[in-house]
């Protein structure tokens, strides 16, 4: 059968587990440097194959795509999100929710003037909210995250919160947790039979309640009962008003064997949740983190705004093919910081010859989009900052197919328009309003970040001095 060679020995019953640094990321590029782009590691009793570099997750994600469209029978896919909502389905049901969502999106308008609109009333609070710091250091993280929560909740709900709402304080006091204990608690996708340790060693049982309030709290704002729903509706304001209107369709054409149900309207509007905060907030706060780490890049920043939008109008998306540095700038943090680096777990339904090995059915596939946003032989100088790596000698942005941040193929994200937009408007917009200083004069908060299932930037506080007064 030929498998993918595995980094050493494999024990019983915790397989290579033993063989994980503290950093998973390195350890990987290490196994990477040793065996090549494609290794098996054996997970308990799960086995994995890792694969690496752009040829290899190409080949997988576009040529055999087919045969890489499920997710894994583990404990989060299964236990947690119960096989439904977009991230964990699989099969003809993902493909359904997957084509309804992708429809629905767009028209709320993903990508278009509509949607820059509801990101730039957000992006106004942010502004006038860290305005009202006066140049005091804070932490932003918090607050980028309620507005970038808040187009979430526009989409999905027509709901938007302040800061200080109550309901959000609980709700970013989940998203935070859950995505730290999806970390703590991977090892539990690899040895289920930890779960039912005394105690909660693996935090199995607070991710379980929380997973339980965030789904409790996604109902009471559905607010099914105070809808009216009418079938022959084309036009709809938010995501879970399509989504009741097709499930009444589904009922009275007869259809059972549907993704369109209740459960699913939770567990999808829980998966872009999951999905479309966490990310978008990241990369925000890495863009002002490098912004202070690199003031050269900060000044050239502003400068390329004040010369071609001005100061008395906020840019907005139709100055982006003006805007050729920030475009490049984004799209260096988006590499530099990789904030999902390993994509989302997706299963072997079939044989698939891979690099000249085989991935038999049934195995985990991870791929390794941080390898292919760091290869030293596409970026030459990857452990540098420089967003001039993105503009030709004329200062076009050049698209390298290598950039990879969303992933790629038939199951990539899903969000990666509305994505592109809010981190447009949001960095042009603070970009142009203030310039960012470290709390403490000459104390560069480091660029190194906490690893789990996402990259985050170590906590850090920011001056913000307003540029306008
Ligand atoms: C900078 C921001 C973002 C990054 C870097 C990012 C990255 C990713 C990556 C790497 C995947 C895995 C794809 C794969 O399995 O091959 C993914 C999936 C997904 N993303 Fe994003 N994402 C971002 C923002 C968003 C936003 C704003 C939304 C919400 C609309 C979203 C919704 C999703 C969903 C639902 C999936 C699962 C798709 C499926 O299973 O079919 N993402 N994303």
């Amino acid at each position: 059968r030929n498998p993918p060679p595995s980094p050493g020995l494999a024990l019983p019953v915790v397989g290579h587990l033993h063989l994980f640094q503290d950093n998973p990321v390195d350890q990987l590029d290490t196994w990477r440097q040793r065996l090549g782009n494609i290794y098996t590691l054996q997970m308990g009793p799960f086995r994995c194959v890792m694969l690496s570099g752009y040829e290899l997750i190409s080949e997988a994600l576009l040529n055999h795509h087919e045969s890489l469209l499920e997710r894994p029978n583990n404990f989060s896919h299964e236990e947690l999100f119960k096989y439904s909502g977009i991230i964990s389905l699989g099969g003809r049901k993902w493909k359904e929710q997957r084509a309804f969502l992708q429809s629905t999106l767009r028209s709320l308008g993903m990508g278009r003037d509509v949607m820059a609109e509801r990101i730039r009333i957000e992006a106004d609070y942010l502004l006038a909210t860290i305005d009202g710091f006066n140049g005091q250091a804070s932490d932003i993280s918090n607050l980028v995250m309620v507005c970038v929560t808040n187009v979430i909740t526009g989409v999905t709900f027509s709901k938007r919160f302040d800061q200080g709402d109550k309901i959000i304080v609980y709700w970013l006091g989940f998203l935070k947790r859950l995505f730290h204990l999806l970390g703590s608690s991977a090892v539990i996708n690899f040895f289920p039979v930890l779960k039912y340790l005394p105690g909660d060693r693996f935090n199995y049982k607070e991710l379980k309640s929380i997973i339980r309030q965030m789904r409790a709290t996604i109902l009471e704002w559905t607010e099914k009962d105070k809808r009216t729903i009418n079938e022959s509706d084309e036009a709809f304001e938010d995501i879970v008003q399509a989504f009741l209107t097709e499930i009444e369709r589904k009922k009275s054409q007869g259809v059972k064997d549907t993704s369109l149900d209740d459960v699913n309207l939770l567990s999808s509007a829980l998966s872009l949740f999951n999905a479309g905060t966490e990310t978008v907030t990241n990369t925000i706060v890495f863009a002002v983190l490098y912004m202070i780490n690199f003031p050269n890049i900060q000044a050239k920043l502003y400068q390329e705004i004040k010369d071609l939008v001005g100061t008395d109008r906020a840019p907005d998306v139709s100055d982006k093919h003006k805007l050729k540095f920030l475009t490049a700038f984004i799209m260096e943090t988006q590499r530099f910081a990789c904030v999902i680096p390993l994509g989302i777990d997706r299963l072997s339904t079939k044989d698939v010859s891979l690099g000249g090995f085989t991935v038999t059915a049934g195995t985990s596939v991870m791929v390794n989009l941080d390898s292919v946003l760091r290869d030293e032989k596409v970026w030459g100088d990857p452990e540098v900052f420089r967003p001039d790596r993105f503009l030709d000698e004329n200062g076009s942005v050049v698209a390298k197919k290598e950039f990879v941040p969303f992933s790629i193929g038939k199951r990539n994200c899903i969000g990666e328009g509305l994505a592109t937009m809010e981190l447009f408007i949001f960095i042009s917009a603070l970009v142009q309003k203030f310039e960012f200083f470290p709390e403490n004069e000459g104390q560069i908060p480091s660029m190194e970040p906490d690893i789990g299932f996402s990259k985050v930037a170590k906590p850090f506080k920011v001056r913000a001095i307003s540029r306008m007064k």
